[in-house]
This record gives structure tokens, C-alpha cells and sequence, in this order.
């Protein structure tokens, strides 16, 4: 999947984690931030991860998101191969609850850093915010739109204290 000009580049271990990265891809679609997505795996298919990511800043990717679930190297391997930033995203997975995915993406060796969010569709959607918030710091319009993005969701979150039985 792919938006002209991407910034963000979305890699994913496999096809099978995407319903889940959709909050990614519909996150920066809000925000209007364009990004492409694809399914690339350290594991299964390493010479493509490579060749996304030696290639991603020339092509105009500012910043990566990498989602595995299990032994979750794929941010890993993005990291050890770029100075962009990463971010990377656990998967629930079929077992674990997702914990495996955490600590293999989040316990980088220091020198090789990537930003580690929460498992699953809520850290999918802060990898989005996130992402975001670096490019908003060279973009004035993209900032304002943050700004939008978050009064709304504080609006909605005080309109939601109107409890009754
Ligand atoms: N952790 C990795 C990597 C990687 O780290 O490169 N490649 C695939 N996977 C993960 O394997 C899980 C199961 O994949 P399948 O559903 O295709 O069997 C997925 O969550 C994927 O991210």
C-alpha cells in the first residue's frame, strides 16, 4: 500500500500482522501524513528488508516503522542498517501474549536504538502519533494538525464523563 511521496515507511514481519498496522496506516492517513506499508520479514525475506531499508532515505522516508510478532528481529535488523529512526511494534502473536515480541524488539544492544511502543494496535497507533510528532518538528502544518488531532481526542475523552446507568 502506498501514498505519493511517503515519509513514513511501514514494514511488517507478515501479512498476517496487518490488521493490526492498519491503525498505523489509518492513523498518519488522519494526521495526512503519507506512507507506504508492506510486508517484509528479517526472517523469511532479509534480502528485501535490506533493500527497502539501504534505499528508504533516498527514496524520502523520514522515519520506519517495523511490526513483528515472536522472535520479533525485523526493527532490529531495520536499526542496524539505518540512521532514520525506528520504531518498532510488537505483535500479540499466536502465543505469549506478545511479551516475546516485546523484549526482542525492545532490548536493542546500545548504539543500535529503536523506539519501542506498546504491543499491539495501541502502540501501532502511538507509532503513528510518534512518527508524527519527528515530522512535525520540520513542519509547521503537520504540527498544527497534531495539535487538532490531540484537542479532539481530549474533547472526546471529557464528553465520555457523562456516565449514567
Ligand atoms: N518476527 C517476524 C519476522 C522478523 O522479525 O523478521 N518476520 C516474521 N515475523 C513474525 O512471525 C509472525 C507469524 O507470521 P505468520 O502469521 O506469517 O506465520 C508474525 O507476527 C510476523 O511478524
Amino acid at each position: 500500500m502506498q501514498t505519493i511521496n511517503p515519509l513514513v515507511g511501514i514494514l511488517m514481519g507478515s501479512r498476517s500482522d496487518w490488521e493490526t498496522m492498519k491503525e498505523t496506516a489509518r492513523t498518519l492517513a488522519a494526521l495526512g501524513v503519507a506512507f507506504e506499508a508492506h510486508v517484509a520479514s528479517a526472517h523469511r525475506t532479509p534480502d528485501k528488508v535490506i533493500d527497502y531499508v539501504l534505499n528508504a532515505e533516498g527514496r524520502g522516508i523520514r522515519v520506519l516503522v517495523a511490526a513483528a510478532g515472536g522472535a520479533a528481529h525485523l526493527a532490529g535488523v531495520c536499526a542496524g542498517k539505518t540512521h532514520l529512526p525506528v520504531l518498532g511494534v510488537p505483535m500479540k502473536g499466536w502465543s505469549l501474549d506478545g511479551m516475546d515480541s516485546l523484549l526482542s524488539t525492545v532490548q536493542m544492544p546500545a548504539g543500535i536504538p529503536v523506539g519501542t511502543l506498546a504491543i499491539g494496535k495501541a502502540g501501532a497507533t502511538n507509532a503513528a502519533l510518534l512518527a508524527a510528532a519527528i515530522l512535525a518538528l520540520g513542519d509547521p502544518a503537520l504540527r498544527e494538525r497534531l495539535l487538532a488531532y490531540r484537542k479532539a481526542q481530549t474533547e472526546k475523552a471529557l464528553a465520555d464523563d457523562d456516565l449514567s446507568l
